[in-house]
């Protein structure tokens, strides 16, 4: 991955996962898993559709609660926290949705600040216009202020998005597939983003993605997930220098076709 002048404290973990169950009626999604999230690192879960990261996600962020284990994040158990104290713990971590998410009638400088206006009532107008314009500068679309987002191009609109979630300064980020649907340069300019971001606003992050390119790029370690558990963690080359089925199957599917 590129390398920057980030450090990853492993003595410090910002999520650390334990025994994490869940399961809809018969349907066993979660089966035990482990994990932790390093300070400073950027973690890829890879997984074939319906293996249950978007579950893990929201159990990330209490908004789905596990049948067993534990989830503590920034150092807060998030199942036993009240509901204020998880608002509170949820500025911290940004969620950066695959849609994007903006709001259709409002300017890209509108979208910025509406996370701000809501949560940072204490804010001047100045200041607000401050923080849109550093972090717009920040994600390198600073002439895009006043468009709308159905005049933006699907590699702006995901960038607005993490732009978005970055408002507010979390200190860590998750990216659910941040290059879907993008075609391989604008992947390319996503993947150099999210390297940059973490150098710039010292996030941590975990990345959902189905893509091994962006795995590759911007991820210290990936995370393999298959039927409810990590099948292998390690740097890029340790999980995929192996021979098997299900991993080789993944990795010749994004790079042999
Ligand atoms: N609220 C729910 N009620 C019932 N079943 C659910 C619920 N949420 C998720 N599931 C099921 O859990 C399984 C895992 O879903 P999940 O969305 O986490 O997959 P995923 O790995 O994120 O897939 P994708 O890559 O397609 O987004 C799916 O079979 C899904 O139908």
């Amino acid at each position: 991955m590129a390398e920057g002048t980030h450090y990853i404290d492993k003595n410090e973990e910002v999520i650390k996962i334990r025994g994490l169950y869940k399961s809809f009626g018969d349907k066993h999604v979660l089966r035990g898993v482990d994990l932790d999230l390093f300070k400073g690192e950027n973690l890829a879960v890879l997984g074939r559709s319906g293996t249950g990261k978007s579950v893990l996600i929201k159990i990330i962020i209490g908004l789905l609660q596990p049948d067993a284990g534990s989830v503590i994040v920034l150092g807060e158990d998030v199942n036993q926290l009240s509901y204020p104290a998880l608002r509170a713990l949820r500025l911290k971590v940004g969620f950066s949705f695959q849609s994007s998410a903006l709001y259709d009638s409002m300017t890209v400088g509108e979208n910025l600040a509406f996370p701000l206006r809501r949560n940072n009532r204490s804010m001047t107008k100045s200041q607000i216009s401050k923080t849109v314009n550093t972090v717009l500068e920040a994600i390198g679309l600073p002439e895009t202020i006043n468009q709308l987002p159905a005049e933006l191009s699907g590699g702006q609109k995901k960038r607005i998005g993490i732009g978005r979630t970055l408002i507010l300064r979390p200190e860590i980020m998750l990216y659910d597939e941040p290059t879907s649907g993008l075609d391989p340069i604008t992947s390319t300019e996503l993947n150099n983003l999210i390297v940059n971001v973490r150098e710039r606003f010292n996030t941590s992050s975990i990345v959902i993605t189905h893509d091994l390119t962006c795995a590759k790029a911007v991820a210290d370690r990936v995370a393999v997930m298959e039927e409810g558990k990590f099948l292998k963690i390690g740097t890029f080359d340790e999980v995929f220098s192996t021979q098997e089925g299900l991993i080789k199957s993944f990795y010749d599917y994004n790079f042999t076709q």
